[in-house]
């Protein structure tokens, strides 16, 4: 994605609306967002960063982050994109920036002065990330002084015994308690499909996917979270969308919903 000032038009906005957080919200809200391929691919290979969004979709990915305190990814994400998880809609200065969350348990993502993400923050173009990691994992001292020096922070929490992943749950209170109330989860593919399991899908409140229409083929990071059994063990869908809401941007289609039998809306 480019730096260019980024326009939304208000009659999308207006469509979105009913899927996005309110203003004020007291616990956190979490959406879940991304772009797809027809074959619910997120790119065409791990570590490798494909343009699949239109750019009206690009623009409103824009917008939603405009709309949320905080954008997550994973670390996979950060190697492979170098992102800058910024908000670049006209009109939305220094002040309003989401801040970008970036899960790195084992401390694998060597960011540099040059990394994307800290050259904006130092612009005052965005906000520097909080790395979430794991209790007992030894930081850098040079790296904590150059996230911090950018107004960043590590951000230690347990790994759950039997999973040995960081709960999503554990994550959100981490990120209530810096004052952040609504989270926008970007990706990249082992991020979505852990959020998608049924022990964490309750934590999500809506879902905003944005779907190209191309294959990019075998071989990509796709979005399949495991299957479920029923009580006789047979297979069962994952989960499910209610409420939906389609949205043509473009070339591109926007698919709003809530996830079935997860919270009320
Ligand atoms: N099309 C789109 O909208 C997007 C595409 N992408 C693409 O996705 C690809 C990256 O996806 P992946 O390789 O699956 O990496 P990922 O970004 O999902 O990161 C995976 C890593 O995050 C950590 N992690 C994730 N969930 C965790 C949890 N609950 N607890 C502890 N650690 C956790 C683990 O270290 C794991 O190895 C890239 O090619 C990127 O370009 C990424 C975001 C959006
Ligand atoms: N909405 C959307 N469409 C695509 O085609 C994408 N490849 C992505 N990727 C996500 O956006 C991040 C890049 O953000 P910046 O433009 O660098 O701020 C990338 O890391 C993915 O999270 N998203």
């Amino acid at each position: 994605m480019g730096d260019q000032t980024l326009t939304f038009p208000r009659l999308e906005a207006d469509k979105l609306e009913p899927h996005l957080p309110p203003r004020e919200c007291s616990t956190p809200f979490v959406t879940l967002t991304f772009a797809t391929s027809l074959d619910s691919a997120l790119s065409l290979a791990p570590g490798t960063r494909t343009a699949l969004s239109g750019p009206q979709s690009k623009a409103m990915t824009h917008y939603l982050r405009s709309r949320h305190d905080a954008i997550c990814i994973g670390v996979g994400t950060a190697v492979a994109d170098d992102p800058g998880l910024n908000c670049r809609i006209q009109g939305v200065g220094a002040t309003q920036q989401p801040r970008p969350v970036v899960i790195d348990p084992n401390l694998r993502w060597q960011f540099t002065r040059q990394s994307k993400v800290l050259q904006l923050a130092k612009s005052g173009r965005g906000l520097a990330p909080f790395i979430i990691t794991t209790t007992g994992t030894a930081l850098s001292p040079e790296q904590q002084d150059l996230l911090e020096e950018h107004g960043g922070k590590y951000i230690a929490l347990d790994r759950d015994a039997v999973t040995q992943r960081v709960q999503w749950r554990d994550i959100l209170l981490a990120l209530q308690s810096e004052g952040l109330h609504s989270l926008m989860v970007e990706g990249g593919g082992e991020v979505i499909n852990s959020l998608l399991e049924p022990g964490a899908n309750h934590l999500i409140d809506s879902v905003i996917v944005t779907i190209a229409p191309t294959w990019l083929g075998r071989g990509g990071v796709v979005v399949s979270p495991a299957r479920r059994v029923d009580a006789h063990g047979h297979p069962i869908p994952a989960a499910r969308l209610a409420d939906t809401n389609w949205i043509p941007l473009g070339e591109d289609v926007v698919l709003c919903g809530r996830l079935a039998g997860s919270k009320e809306t």
